[in-house]
């Protein structure tokens, strides 16, 4: 039987009996050729929370993203995805999940329109016409819906990707830096719409960011990467009481300059 301590961490992560878990990673791992990318990582994600994925440039955040979504075969570990493995059962799952990054365009000559109706389409989403006047009025997308997608600005692709990563209703939503290169209005504006999809829905995210004003203002836990492996994992608070410090920037600097947790500020 697993156990699941005071803060919810399990000592079987991705154990078959656990069934309250969004996501659960167990002894992970990705080597490509010589680069151990994620190396033995275990950690869960409890479903409707928004749980944050830390860490410097290359510390292993978007290659984890990656195997959940079954996109990168893992090269030893398991995933359960709302309860079903990964990549075996990635049937049964993906048209419940959803990805959002600013780092994968959408294809550019297509307009607004044409791309959330291939990408409705390809969900089965019922009165896909009536779903995307619901986003579009939700995103303020309406007078650029005929519009080419290359053709937008970086505030309005955000919200463009935002429309359709929720175009299926996703019980999971994983997103990669989802306010990467917003103004800070843009980025709040996302941010609350995040926050009261995730309440509506009551839909579990997975969210890697650099922003740590972001994850302190969404996020219910933190896994922190560095170089593969995981640093720490709890509640905000609780890693910040652990570094001594007050804010998840300074937790950050401490993790990236390799400063023990119990350090004095
Ligand atoms: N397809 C690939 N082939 C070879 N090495 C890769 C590949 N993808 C990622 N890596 C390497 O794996 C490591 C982890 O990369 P990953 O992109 O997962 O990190 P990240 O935490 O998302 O970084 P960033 O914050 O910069 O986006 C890096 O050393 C990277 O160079």
């Amino acid at each position: 039987m697993m156990a699941i301590d005071s803060v919810g961490r399990a000592d079987d992560p991705a154990g078959s009996s656990s069934v309250s878990a969004a996501i659960e990673v167990s002894h992970l791992v990705k080597t490509y050729k010589t680069t151990r990318a994620v190396d033995d990582i275990s950690f869960r994600v409890p479903r409707g929370s928004i749980t944050g994925l830390l860490g410097g440039n290359g510390a292993g955040k978007t290659t984890t993203i990656a195997m959940i979504m079954g996109l990168v075969l893992p090269t030893a570990g398991r995933i359960r995805v709302l309860g079903c493995a990964m990549p075996e059962q990635r049937a049964d799952v993906l048209g419940r999940i959803n990805f959002e990054s600013p780092y994968v365009d959408m294809p550019s000559r297509l307009t607004v329109r044409q791309n959330l109706t291939v990408f409705g389409q390809l969900y089965a989403v019922p009165d896909l016409r009536g779903r995307i006047a619901e986003l579009a009025a939700d995103f303020d997308l309406t007078d650029f819906l005929d519009r080419a997608s290359g053709k937008l600005s970086a505030g309005q692709k955000t919200r463009v990707a935002l429309a359709k990563a929720l175009i299926n209703q996703p019980e999971l939503l994983l997103l990669d830096e989802p306010t990467a290169s917003l103004d800070p209005d843009t980025a709040d504006w996302i941010r609350s719409h995040l926050e009261s999809y995730r309440k509506r829905r009551g839909a579990s995210i997975l969210l890697a960011s650099h922003n740590m004003l972001e994850v302190e203002r969404l996020c219910d836990r933190v896994v922190i990467m560095k170089r593969g492996r995981i640093e720490d994992d709890d509640t905000p608070s609780a890693i910040m009481a652990r570094y001594h410090r007050s804010t998840l920037e300074e937790v950050f600097l401490d993790v990236a300059r390799g400063r023990a947790r119990d350090a004095e500020s």
